[in-house]
């Protein structure tokens, strides 16, 4: 059996719902084998982030070291990275190794208000990591911090992809969650010529911790598996609603999304096909 393989370069949230721990769910979910290699290790959980500890360069160069001389994964995605030395040296392995389909979530704050990745990296992202990227996936406010510009408009929202697509990034996904001026949520994807939007209802709730990393891992997963972009961005959307709708209600303040809910749906309509 060949099995497509993905890599989450991320930070580790010891509350399970974001960073490594969404990612290697969500790959685990839409039946590609996860690996990763961890950045930092977090101590969160729903009510927010308690500790940060970057691992050492030399720690973070030999995981990497060790996927890419003996597993080839077919896609490989950036989270947390924290700050420039980890962001040159991730860079510099992806480029050792050759890895493709990169997709880069550039995280920044997590949603409590904490800094997962520091103020004087964002050039380091944007020089390193942004020109080897098939996909960047910034939230509104990341988008606002890569382009040094307010966003409030559609037309804003396209202003910032086409200079994150300048920077070097194949297509830009611009998320819309945090636009909570309309009832529907818009994801604007561009590839340095069209803009496509994907849209869905917006979910009225608070459980909304590690929704990008969630989203963007299915996009990695179904790059991995050979899909294009316009087709991995697409089930990325169904998988995150999915995940957000079929709220799990665990913890006492932001609570993780659900990441078996896209699957449990899909399992529940074969059934219903396989009755009639
Ligand atoms: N309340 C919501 N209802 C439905 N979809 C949402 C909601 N919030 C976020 N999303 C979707 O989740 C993904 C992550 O969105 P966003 O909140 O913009 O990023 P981040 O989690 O990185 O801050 C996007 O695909 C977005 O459309
Ligand atoms: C380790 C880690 N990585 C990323 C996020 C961002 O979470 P979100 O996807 O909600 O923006 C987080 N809170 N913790």
């Amino acid at each position: 059996m060949m099995i497509s393989k993905a890599l989450t370069i991320a930070g580790s949230d010891s509350g399970g719902g974001a960073g490594i721990q969404a990612d290697l769910k969500t790959f685990q979910e839409l039946s590609v084998y996860g690996m990763s290699a961890i950045t930092a290790v977090t101590a969160q959980n729903t009510l927010g982030v308690q500790g940060v500890y970057p691992l050492t360069l030399e720690a973070i160069t030999q995981q990497l070291d060790s996927i890419g001389l003996d597993l080839k994964p077919n896609a490989v995605k950036t989270g947390m990275l924290f700050n420039s030395d980890i962001i040159r040296i991730v860079a510099k392995k992806i480029q050792q190794y050759s890895w493709s389909n990169l997709v880069v979530d550039p995280v920044m704050v997590a949603k409590g208000g904490s800094t997962l990745l520091q103020q004087e990296a964002v050039q380091s992202l944007i020089n390193h990591l942004l020109p080897l990227a098939l996909v960047t996936t910034p939230n509104i406010p990341e988008a606002e911090m890569i382009t040094n510009r307010s966003i409030t408009t559609i037309d804003d929202r396209k202003e910032a992809a086409k200079i994150i697509h300048a920077m070097g990034s194949k297509y830009v996904v611009l998320k819309g969650g945090h636009d909570t001026s309309t009832k529907a949520v818009v994801d604007l994807l561009y590839d340095g010529h069209e803009f496509i939007f994907m849209e869905n209802q917006r979910v009225q709730t608070r459980h909304t911790h590690g929704t990008g990393c969630t989203y963007s891992a299915a996009v990695t997963a179904e790059l991995a598996k050979g899909k294009t972009v316009p087709e991995a961005t697409h089930i990325a959307k169904a998988f995150i609603q999915a995940a957000i709708e079929d709220e799990l209600g665990i913890g006492a303040g932001h609570g993780p999304t659900n990441h078996f809910a896209y699957q449990s749906r899909l399992r529940g309509m074969n059934l219903e096909a396989n009755r009639q």
